[in-house]
């Protein structure tokens, strides 16, 4: 089939994937903090109703990080982030470079198939950042997801070589080379790529007509979303969220946390926590390791709130187990809580 080419002027478009925690927001935030000289729109995708994603990005410029929350840019939503970049794209001051991440359970191919037909835009490359320590349990469980995320990749960025040892990144990379030998592979901490290496570009237009799309669903738990265009599904996930403006306690939380069941592959969102009142905490919890953080960012204005967000296995997600496990840890009135000298706690998942 013929597609239209590029306009010489395409605007550049550079796909970061990956699969949930993997470092994606942690790999764009450093993108945008570095000296890159280019006028960079920012699209942020979290597949569930709340998109904590975009809240973590680093703002550009005031109207230039554009959420896509409540489905998924490969499948559901994907209609949207093509207006979405179309409208970028037709602003009187348009961005130079167009970044996507993609939510961690995305097919970038089905993203990067979105803009065939999209003259106006041109895809540079797609990133994929892999979770040294966790992708070969990913590789496990979500095996098509892990082969078209790193299949598709021009760069495979592995990150969290801190936690992992010597053996498991062995096994790691060659995982990798099974899947994509063309790839570039780069070993960081942190994500923190050089600039030079993410920017220069290396997607080869004609590969997607080689490789089989994905066959993924995801759906918001409760709200059963079977509208997927490939439909023999491989892999399902299920997202759930939850909402107090009453104080937790960080014991109560803690102990919520660490046994969750291992069917809960991610959970991330801000925390009004009773043991320091004036000041937003985050919570991380990616495979076994949790982390709850204070940035310095007061509530301000605002009124205090927690609010979480979960990815876990279709079908294994008790909502009203997962509902009364949170609301457990809602401080109380008497809590004769002190507050806090430390501002980052660790912890590991019990599953
Ligand atoms: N130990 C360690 N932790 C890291 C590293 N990079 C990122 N993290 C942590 O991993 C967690 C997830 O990072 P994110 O950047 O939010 O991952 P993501 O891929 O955007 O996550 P989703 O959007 O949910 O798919 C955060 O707690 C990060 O601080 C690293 O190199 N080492």
């Amino acid at each position: 089939m013929d597609y239209p080419t590029p306009h010489a002027d395409a605007t550049p478009m550079t796909i970061i994937t990956g699969f949930l925690g993997a470092g994606k927001t942690t790999l764009l935030n450093r993108i945008l903090h570095g000296e890159h000289g280019l006028k960079l729109a920012v699209l942020v995708n979290d597949f569930g109703s709340v998109n904590i994603d975009s809240q973590l990005v680093t703002q550009v410029e005031a109207g230039d990080t554009i959420e896509l929350s409540n489905g998924c840019i490969c499948c559901t939503i994907r209609d949207d982030l093509k207006q979405a970049v179309l409208g970028l794209l037709a602003r009187e001051d348009p961005p130079t470079h167009l970044l996507v991440e993609t939510s961690g359970v995305s097919d970038p191919l089905e993203v990067a198939l979105t803009f065939k037909y999209t003259p106006q835009v041109r895809i540079d490359s797609i990133l994929t950042v892999v979770d040294a320590e966790n992708i070969l349990t990913v590789a496990d469980d979500h095996r098509v997801l892990a082969l078209n995320q790193i299949g598709m990749a021009d760069l495979v960025i592995i990150n969290k070589v801190d936690v992992a040892e010597a053996d498991q990144l062995d096994r790691v990379h060659h995982y990798i080379r099974n899947i994509n030998k063309k790839a570039r592979t780069v070993e960081v901490v942190q994500a923190d790529v050089p600039l030079a290496v993410l920017f220069d570009g290396g997607y080869d237009p004609s590969r997607p007509e080689t490789l089989q799309p994905s066959e993924i669903h995801t759906h918001e738990a409760g709200h059963h979303h079977h509208d997927h265009e490939h439909s023999t599904h491989a892999t399902i996930f299920e997202t759930w969220s939850w909402r107090s403006d009453q104080p937790l306690s960080l014991k109560s939380l803690q102990r919520a946390i660490e046994s969750l069941p291992t069917s809960i592959y991610r959970a991330k969102g801000f925390v009004y926590l009773a043991d320091r009142p004036d000041e937003r905490a985050l919570l991380q919890v990616v495979g076994q390791r949790s982390n709850l953080t204070f940035t310095g960012e007061t509530w301000g204005a605002t009124q205090p709130y927690t609010q979480l967000v979960l990815i876990g296995k279709a079908g294994a997600m008790d909502t009203q187990a997962l509902q009364s496990r949170f609301e457990s840890t809602l401080a109380g009135q008497s809590s004769g809580l002190t507050r806090l000298a430390e501002t980052a706690f660790s912890w590991l998942r019990r599953g």
